[in-house]
């Protein structure tokens, strides 16, 4: 066994303001009396030792003196950005609660709103002028030895568009999460901003925005700057896992095609989103007794996460029995042109691989609407990954109910403005009989005297797991087996599958035990394939165990400089 070595002194460099200003290390009034001696802060805070409980019952009171979730959000982050044990140690009290404050949907307003509410920088941002400096701003970054990057261009926020350097709060927002979700240590985590520019006419007109003034730039300019980034970030952390995240549709796969087999990468909006949706809709098909391969499956949405997630149904109907062909036959993509058909031009390589190819002689419109689709597919499956708001339509859901008794509806689009239909519509027009999980939180529907909660088939549930592996077992390269691993994982811990009453997927309070379990089987396939460093399982579980940061103050001893 491992020794336990969180409850360790720590040897500590900094004293007086500096030890304060630094948020991983401050204490605030938990300095204890000796601390305050050995580290000349006697005098620069209030007299009296707290413990870490009551520093939260203040900070907590203080959280729900804020009525509006946009003033919560900037709250905690100041929080995060003075005391980062205390803002994680509140975060695991009141996770349900807060998740929505510091992600989706709050996390997309504190996007556009970036500029304006600002408050103190974190993580690094690295603007295309100052791409010639990208070692000294990797090594200005005030962590040292960071195992996980989320790095964002900020051009397809959530399903806001182009936010600029604005979209940094997203990747502020899912590290939260690799640390509250999966424990991996804020000390190992950064956030990325690849200011390239925005074509948001908004925020270049907008005096107070803080990014690159600059249109984006060409597509050559940016896969060298790419190239450049990713090169000088092995080389600053060899190893580390760079998590892609809300790159615009023409950019995401082609960036994941050109390093997944080269760096330890993945995309979450394609890879997270497919592992979380592919392992929702498992569980919901053993709900009905069914396989995820008999199901008719439409889209509306064939963007890079929409093909993502088809992609890996594909794949695991493939796993279930059927042929390649058979499976993609099954699944029908709806974009902004209508249903996507071979017959078509324009498609990216992407979409090609999933258009429909119509039975010859077939007399077709300009565009097979979703209604239409909807009509002639009789799907058991709709999921919407559009980010337009209402696409769903009582039309089109009970035309999806008249062919098919309880049919599988995930409305994924975030934040929760965008969704394609508000979970208690879905419940009324199919009276109680759809199965739901939406990408944004929802409150539970009452209907006809019964309550049903609504599941977020968010990939909070898949990411950070991923991560704890790959922290814990040395994992070099990220593949689409070991998502499927993760949706596998994910749908065994269904409580649907025990109970009639119960949710699609498990509640947040125990999404850390689920972490944990994804890291395990996640671990476990990569060392199957040579990706990772060979282990007994006894020791894997305790690797992960031990990986597991919990935000309780360590003793500080002083270190001389
Ligand atoms: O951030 C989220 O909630 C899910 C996600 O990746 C996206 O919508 O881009
Ligand atoms: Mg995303």
């Amino acid at each position: 066994m491992n020794a336990d070595v969180s409850q360790d002194p720590i040897y500590i460099p900094f004293t007086g303001p500096t030890l304060t200003s630094v948020p991983i290390l401050n204490k605030g009034t938990a300095f204890s009396e000796q601390e305050r001696h050995d580290f000349n802060l006697i005098g620069l805070i209030p007299h009296r030792f707290e413990t870490i409980e009551e520093q939260a019952e203040r900070a907590y009171l203080q959280y729900c003196s804020f009525d509006e979730p946009i003033n919560k959000h900037i709250y905690l982050r100041t929080i995060q950005d003075t005391n980062e044990t205390l803002f994680y140690y509140l975060l695991q009290q009141y996770l349900a609660e807060m998740m929505p404050i510091i992600y989706t949907p709050t996390v997309g307003e504190a996007c556009e709103r970036f500029s304006q509410i600002y408050r103190r920088a974190r993580g690094l941002f690295i603007a295309y002028p100052e791409r010639h400096h990208i070692d000294e701003i990797l090594h200005n970054a005030t962590k040292q030895h960071v195992k996980v990057i989320v790095v964002t261009d900020g051009s397809r926020i959530l399903g806001l568009g182009d936010q600029g350097a604005g979209g940094m709060g997203i990747p502020i927002g899912k590290l939260s999460l690799y640390t509250a979700c999966a424990g991996i240590s804020p000390a190992y985590t950064l956030p990325i901003m690849l200011d390239v520019g925005t074509d948001n006419e908004t925020l270049l007109n907008n005096p107070m925005y803080m990014g690159w003034k600059h249109p984006r730039i060409s597509s050559e300019e940016y896969d060298d700057f790419i190239e450049l980034f990713v090169r000088a970030m092995e080389k600053r952390w060899p190893g580390v896992l760079l998590q892609f995240e809300d790159f615009e549709q023409q950019k995401a796969l082609p960036l994941l095609e050109r390093y997944q087999d080269e760096v330890c990468c993945f995309n979450d909006d394609i890879q997270g989103t497919a592992a979380v949706s592919v392992g929702s809709l498992i569980a919901a098909c053993k709900v009905k007794n069914e396989q995820l391969s008999q199901q008719t499956v439409v889209f509306a949405g064939a963007g890079s996460a929409g093909c993502g997630i088809a992609e890996q149904m594909v794949r695991q109907m493939c796993v279930e029995g059927l042929t390649e062909a058979q499976a993609r036959a099954r699944i029908f993509m709806v974009d902004r042109q209508g249903l996507l058909t071979t017959s078509m031009t324009g498609l990216y390589d992407f979409q090609k691989r999933l258009a429909q190819k119509l039975p010859t002689g077939t007399e077709t419109p300009e565009t097979i609407s979703l209604q239409q689709v909807v009509e002639l597919a009789k799907p058991t499956v709709l999921i919407g990954v559009s980010g337009q708001a209402g696409l769903f339509s009582e039309n089109v859901v009970k035309t999806m109910h008249a062919y098919c008794h309880h049919p599988i509806i995930f409305p994924l689009s975030n934040p929760s403005k965008q969704v394609e239909a508000l979970p208690q519509d879905l419940i009324e027009w199919t009276q109680g009989q759809a199965l739901i999980a939406t990408g944004s939180p929802f409150k539970p529907v009452q209907f006809n005297g019964q309550e049903y909660v609504i599941s977020q088939c968010n990939n909070s549930y898949i990411f950070p797991g991923i991560g704890l592996a790959v922290v814990a077992a040395g994992i070099t390269r990220v593949t689409n087996e070991m998502m499927m691993v993760a949706s596998e994982v994910l749908a065994a811990h269904s409580p649907l599958l025990n109970s009639e009453e119960a949710a699609l997927l498990p509640p947040l309070e125990s999404i850390t035990a689920l972490s944990k379990e994804i890291a395990f089987y996640v671990a476990k396939s990569a060392q199957k394939a040579g990706l990772a460093i060979e282990t007994s399982e006894s020791v894997l579980r305790a690797n992960i165990a031990e990986h597991f940061w919990q935000p309780r103050y360590r003793d500080y001893r002083r270190r001389s400089v």
